[in-house]
């Protein structure tokens, strides 16, 4: 296409919104005109199918669920006996906030609680994690950091960090099932090094769980520091403005109002029932045309501001965990989907973007671009260039150079990383996602293949408890087939083998006797520590 033809294409298909001074671009994505056109029916029901989920329809029908993640920043839209309790625990976070800042509420013996450890994983970390390191203050009331995995050595380093502020730490465990194992885990090694320092736990917590949720339930949330809750009508990956973002984005310091403002002002433009004025919907076109609606190339988000970075990861769960879905809503089997990466330009173009240039071309990349610098002026790096200059010069090159090569991109340029742009540009992948599932006939709001990861990760742990409770009574060694046998799982040597490897390794009283580098040839037994 010649220039004075992308110029106009650019032209007819920008979208700008002057609310939020947004700029979307669509122009580097190839396809027909007449594509909008075959799509129209579609969209229409798309637009529908919307416009019921925000009226209180089941639209997660596998879980016979509302979904009402945009009630969140303008409650008005809610079903009436929904308004109020959106209103009031936006309230108590505010209160409860205020009141932690000002030192009224505080740890014992101390005049201020400093930091925070935030407990959760999935949805109940990725959003807290992005927004956090995208507009938290660079001195923020309270240092917020993160366990969002069962990982021991992961916990471990965070506790050390802050061994000497445990005593002026809240912690804060999210977990809207309340039964997510990480978490749990998260929350019991937690608790035990409260503990261990004297410290009484309930006197640091606060619980953000469904009421009566199992975590609810064992841990008697009513006696910590205070409780709130996560609506059930609220996804995991749509619960970023809903308590489980606020209450951590308030307590380090952002505008909690000013992202929901944002948020409300990107709902209302895309609400837009107009394909070419809505951005959302521009996106979802995007997506169906590059990829065939089967999600045929990858999404790879490339914001050109370091302090976009993890907007990559946030994406990964919203879009992947949404349309990554084996059967459609008649039960068609579809395998469904779009993966998603990346990390932050310029500093991709030195990692990945090499082969995006020239190699295979099973992606569209979505630039990111944040059109001030810096709050404050720029030293000039050569004459009349600053260092922005050379970012700005690195996307476009980039977007150029990918371009020319027949790799299609799309780019979202907003005019500064702040609240407002953070609540609208969650606001536009939720809605954007919404529309796509609609247009590929998927349930964007239900997530059937965790659950099968859960049980498959409970069904080891039984076998392992199964296996040291028979060593434990078997003095003699047993060769791994013999205690695969023992254990009833003949075909599952290798996994039994695995069992006893990361037990041995972790001084847990197994003891492998061999050749290491001969597995079939290791005879196991078990000492505990009083034998
Ligand atoms: O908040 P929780 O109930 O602990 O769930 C945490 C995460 O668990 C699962 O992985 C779900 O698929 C996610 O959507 C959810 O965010």
């Amino acid at each position: 296409m010649t220039s004075k033809k992308l110029w106009q294409r650019y032209q007819d298909w920008l979208y700008f919104n002057d609310s939020l001074g947004l700029y979307l671009d669509i122009s580097r994505i190839p396809f027909d005109d007449g594509l909008l056109e075959q799509l129209q029916p579609k969209f229409g029901k798309a637009f529908a199918d919307m416009a019921a989920l925000e009226a209180g329809a089941i639209a997660n029908p596998d879980e016979d669920r509302m979904v009402g993640h945009y009630w969140l920043r303008d409650p008005d839209l809610a079903p009436s006996h929904l308004k109020k309790e959106i209103e009031t625990t936006l309230i108590h976070i505010e209160d409860f906030v205020r009141r932690v800042h000002h030192g009224i509420i505080h740890p014992p013996y101390e005049p201020q609680f400093t930091d925070i450890i935030s407990i959760g994983i999935g949805g109940s970390a990725l959003g807290p994690q992005f927004v956090s390191d995208a507009i938290a203050p660079d001195i923020p009331p309270l240092n917020i950091h993160f366990i969002d995995n069962t990982d021991p050595a992961g916990i471990d380093r965070i506790l050390t960090r802050l061994k000497d502020r445990l005593k002026t730490t809240l912690v804060i465990v999210i977990s809207k099932s309340g039964g997510t194992s990480e978490t749990r885990n998260g929350l019991l090694e937690v608790k035990h090094a409260y503990r261990e320092a004297g410290l009484y736990f309930p006197d640091y917590a606060v619980a953000l769980t469904m009421e009566g949720s199992k975590m609810d339930e064992q841990e008697q949330c009513d006696r910590w520091l205070a409780k709130f809750p996560i609506f059930d009508w609220v996804g995991g990956r749509t619960s970023e403005l809903s308590p489980v973002g606020l209450l951590s984005a308030a307590l380090i310091g952002i505008d909690i109002h000013t992202m929901l403002k944002g948020a409300k002002i990107m709902d209302e433009a895309t609400r837009v029932p107009d394909v070419k004025n809505n951005p959302a919907a521009l996106l979802a076109l995007s997506w169906y045309a590059v990829g065939d609606g089967k999600g045929e190339k990858d999404m790879v988000i490339i914001p050109y501001k370091d302090s976009l970075l993890l907007f990559s990861r946030y994406l990964q769960q919203l879009v992947m965990e949404s349309l990554g879905k084996e059967f459609d809503l008649d039960g068609n089997t579809v395998h469904q989907g779009i993966t998603v990466y990346g990390n932050k330009g310029s500093t991709d173009q030195h990692a990945y973007v090499q082969q995006l240039r020239e190699g295979v071309g099973n992606f569209f990349a979505t630039f990111i671009e944040v059109l001030e610098d810096r709050a404050g002026p720029s030293i000039e790096i050569e004459p009349d260039a600053t260092s922005g200059d050379f970012l700005f010069g690195c996307l476009q090159g980039t977007r150029e150079a990918l371009y020319e090569n027949g790799r299609a991109s799309l780019t979202i340029t907003l005019e500064r990383v702040d609240a407002l742009n953070i609540g609208a540009l969650i606001a536009l992948y939720e809605r954007a996602v919404g529309l796509y599932a609609s247009l590929i006939n998927i349930n964007a709001y239900n997530q059937p293949g965790v659950e099968a990861g859960k049980k498959a990760a409970t069904q080891f742990l039984l076998l392992q408890q199964t296996i040291v409770k028979l060593l434990r009574q078997t003095p003699e060694p047993l060769s791994l087939e013999a205690l695969a046998e023992k254990v009833h799982t003949p075909d599952e040597v290798e996994t039994v083998y695995k069992i006893v490897r990361h037990m041995a390794i972790n001084h847990r009283g197994m003891i492998l006797q061999g050749d290491l580098h001969k597995p079939s040839d290791i005879l196991v037994s078990y000492r505990t520590e009083d034998s």
